[in-house]
C-alpha cells in the first residue's frame, strides 16, 4: 500500500495494479459516481492481500476459492477450507442462537457488518423475522443506551457543534461518494427512550442496514449521521465513557445554524437527489426541520410521516378485513406529537379523497389525548401548533379512560412513547362498544409499547385486532392462537427511499406516503386475514418493498417531480432490478 500527495490530496493506492473483479471499473461500476462527481480527497482502488480480506465490502472470508486466493496474494492467509456463502451463513446463524442476551446478538451480527458486508446482508435477508428484533427494534433501543461502552468503530459521521463552519468537509470525509440516503438524528427521542444524545447513533445505522436488507438501497448508498448538539440527559453527561459533547443541547438559533449548514451540505455534496431522512427529533424540532426544508430539499420524516403510512395501510387492511369504511370510524390516539399528529393527518388526508369531504371535517373523526387530556378547542391558545388541528369543540376530558368512555373509538391508537398506559379499564371500555376493536399500541421500544400483546388479547376477551411497534410473539388464549401484526415504518421506508431513487424524485409529496401506504395495503392477502394479520409477514419484504417503491414512483412521475427519463414502463420490475443482492461475487 502506497500513499502519495498529488494536487495536494492524499492518494491512497492499495496494491494499484492487482483489481479485484477485472478492474475498477467492473467493481466499482454498479457502486461509483463519475469521476466529475468525486468529491472526498480519497482515491480509491480496489484491495488485494491481507488489505482484501480486512476490507467488508470485499472480503469473502473462507469463501475465497483457491483460483482467488492466487490471484489476489491471499493464500496462506487463511486455512485451507473453503466455505461456501451458504454454509457460512448456517455457521453464524448457529452461533448467533446461542448468544442469551439480545445485546450479545446485537454486538455479534454488527461485527459481521464491519467484517463480511455481503455475508452480514444474506443473513439479515434470509432470517429477516429472526434478526430484525436483533438490528432493529427492540434491541437497537438498548444497544444505544449502552452505545458508550459497545462502542468500536465508527459506522456513521458525527457531526457536532465543533464541526461548525466545517461541515461539507466533513462530509467529504466519508468514503463512499455516490451516497443516495442519509438518515440523520441529533438523538433528542431515541424511539421512547428519551434523548441519548450521541449514543442515538444506533438508530441512523439500523434504519440503513434496513433500506439495503429490506429496500435493496446499495450499502456504499447509505449514509448515518448523528448530529450531536449536546444532551439533557443527566446520566450520560456524568458518565466518563460518554461519547458525545458533554454540555447540555444548543437551542434556538445556534441548533438551526448548525442545521442549516448540515442541510446546505448535504445538497452540495451529495446533489439535489440525495434522500434525508430525519429520525427521532424531539417535537419540537421535528415539526419545524420538515416544515422548513420539505420545499427546498428531498427530505421526509419517518416518526411523521413513515410511521403514517404504516398505521394507514394498517387500517386500511383491517377495513377489508372487518368490512367496513375508513370514514365510519372514530379513532382515539394516546400521544399527539410526531406519530400522533402525523398518523392523524394521514388518515384525515384518506378519508377526505374517499368521501370528497373537506379536510376540516374528516380530522373532527380523530380525538387525540395528550398528557393534559382529551385535545378541545378550550385548550387551543395553549396548544402547540401541531396539535391545534386536532382541538374540536368538547367538554374537558381529563385522561385516556375518560375520553375512550365518551368518543367510543372503533381504532384506538399509542403513539405516546410511555409504556403500560393501555390499562385493562380501558382496553375492557374498547372491548364494550365494539365486537372487534382496532387496538395499534406503536411506542418501541417493547418496554414503552402502551400494552403488551397478551393484555390486548386477554382483556379484550380476544377480540382485538391488534399490532404493535415491537414485536410480540404469539398469545395463546383461551385455546386460540393469537398472532399480532407489527405496525412499523420499517415497512415503508426502505421501499419509500427505493421509489424515490429509481424514479430520480427531487422533493417528497404527501400523495407519494399515500402511495406507499395503500401499497403496503394492497400486499395483505385473503390468507393473511384469514390469520388475523393487517400487515404482511416481513419474511415476504422485498417483494412488498418492490410495489411500494413502484407506487411511489407512479406517483412522483405523475406529480412531476421524477427525473429520471424516460419513465420505465414496468416499474416494479425496474425495483426489483434495481435491488441490491449481496451474494458473493466472482473475483476472476
Ligand atoms: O424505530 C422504530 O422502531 C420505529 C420508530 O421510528 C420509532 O419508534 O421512533
Ligand atoms: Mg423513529
Amino acid at each position: 500500500m502506497t500513499s502519495t500527495l498529488k494536487d495536494g490530496k492524499l492518494v491512497l493506492e492499495i496494491c494499484p495494479k492487482e483489481t479485484v473483479g477485472g478492474g475498477v471499473e467492473d467493481v466499482y461500476g454498479e457502486d461509483r459516481a463519475s469521476e466529475d462527481q468525486l468529491v472526498t480527497p480519497w482515491t480509491l482502488s480496489v484491495a488485494s492481500g491481507y488489505t482484501l480480506l480486512r476490507d467488508p465490502q470485499y472480503n469473502k472470508g473462507l469463501a475465497f476459492t483457491e483460483k482467488e486466493r492466487d490471484a489476489h496474494y491471499v493464500r496462506g492467509l487463511l486455512p485451507p477450507a473453503i466455505l461456501s456463502q451458504a454454509l457460512q451463513e448456517k455457521k453464524l446463524m448457529q452461533s448467533i442462537r446461542q448468544y442469551q442476551l439480545p445485546l450479545q446478538k446485537y454486538m455479534a451480527v454488527m461485527d459481521l457488518q464491519a467484517r463480511n458486508e455481503r455475508l452480514f446482508y444474506k443473513l439479515l435477508i434470509d432470517n429477516v423475522e429472526e434478526l430484525l428484533p436483533i438490528v432493529y427494534t427492540p434491541t437497537v433501543g438498548e444497544a444505544c443506551q449502552k452505545f458508550g461502552s459497545i462502542f468500536r468503530r465508527p459506522q456513521g459521521l458525527y457531526i457536532s457543534l465543533k464541526e461548525k463552519g466545517k461541515i461539507l468537509e466533513v462530509l467529504k470525509n466519508w468514503p463512499e461518494r455516490s451516497v443516495q440516503v442519509i438518515v440523520v438524528t441529533d438523538g433528542e427521542r431515541i424511539l421512547g427512550l428519551g434523548d441519548l444524545g450521541c449514543q442515538g447513533m444506533g438508530i441512523p445505522v439500523g434504519k440503513l442496514a434496513l433500506y439495503t436488507a429490506l429496500g435493496g438501497l446499495r450499502p456504499s448508498a447509505c449514509l448515518p449521521i448523528t448530529i450531536d448538539v449536546g444532551t439533557n440527559n443527566e446520566e450520560l453527561l456524568k458518565d466518563e465513557f460518554y461519547i458525545g459533547l458533554r454540555q447540555r443541547r444548543a437551542t434556538g438559533q445556534e441548533y438551526y445554524e448548525l442545521l442549516d449548514e448540515f442541510m446546505s451540505a448535504v445538497k452540495k455534496n451529495y446533489g439535489e437527489k440525495v434522500l434525508t431522512q430525519y429520525e427521532d427529533f424531539a417535537n419540537h424540532n421535528a415539526f419545524e426541520l420538515l416544515a422548513k426544508y420539505r420545499t427546498t430539499h428531498l427530505v421526509f420524516n419517518d416518526d411523521i410521516q413513515g410511521t403514517a403510512a404504516v398505521v394507514l395501510a394498517g387500517v386500511v387492511a383491517a377495513m377489508k378485513l372487518l368490512g367496513g369504511n375508513l370514514a365510519d370510524q372514530r379513532f382515539v390516539f394516546l400521544g399527539a406529537g410526531e406519530a400522533g399528529t402525523g398518523i392523524a393527518e394521514l388518515i384525515a388526508r384518506e378519508i377526505a379523497k374517499q368521501t370528497k369531504a373537506p379536510i376540516e371535517e374528516t380530522r373532527k373523526k380523530i380525538w387525540l389525548v395528550d398528557s393534559k387530556g382529551l385535545i378541545v378547542s378550550s385548550r387551543k391558545e395553549s396548544l402547540q401548533q401541531f396539535k391545534q388541528p386536532w382541538a374540536h369543540d368538547h367538554e374537558p376530558v381529563k385522561d385516556l379512560l375518560g375520553a375512550v368512555k365518551v368518543i367510543k373509538p372503533t381504532v384506538l391508537i399509542g403513539s405516546s412513547g410511555v409504556g403500560r398506559t393501555f390499562t385493562k379499564e380501558v382496553i375492557e371500555a374498547v372491548s364494550s362498544f365494539n365486537e372487534k376493536p382496532i387496538i395499534l399500541a406503536l411506542s418501541n421500544p417493547t418496554t414503552q409499547s402502551e400494552c403488551t400483546a397478551e393484555e390486548a388479547y386477554t382483556w379484550s376477551k380476544g377480540q382485538a385486532i391488534f399490532a404493535s411497534g415491537s414485536p410480540f410473539d404469539p398469545v395463546e388464549h383461551n385455546g386460540k392462537t393469537f398472532l399480532p401484526g407489527q405496525s412499523n415504518n420499517a415497512y415503508i421506508f426502505p421501499g419509500f427511499g427505493l421509489g424515490v431513487v429509481i424514479s430520480g424524485a427531487i422533493r417528497v409529496h404527501d400523495e407519494m406516503l399515500l402511495a406507499a401506504s395503500e401499497a403496503l395495503a394492497g400486499q395483505v392477502t385473503q390468507e393473511h386475514f384469514d390469520k388475523g394479520l393487517i400487515y404482511p409477514p416481513f419474511s415476504g419484504i422485498r417483494k412488498i418493498s418492490a410495489h411500494i417503491a413502484a407506487n411511489v414512483a407512479a406517483k412522483a412521475y405523475e406529480l412531476g417531480l421524477a427525473t429520471r427519463l424516460p419513465r420505465p414502463k414496468d416499474l416494479v420490475k425496474c425495483a426489483e432490478s434495481s435491488m441490491y443482492t449481496p451474494v458473493y461475487r466472482n473475483y476472476l
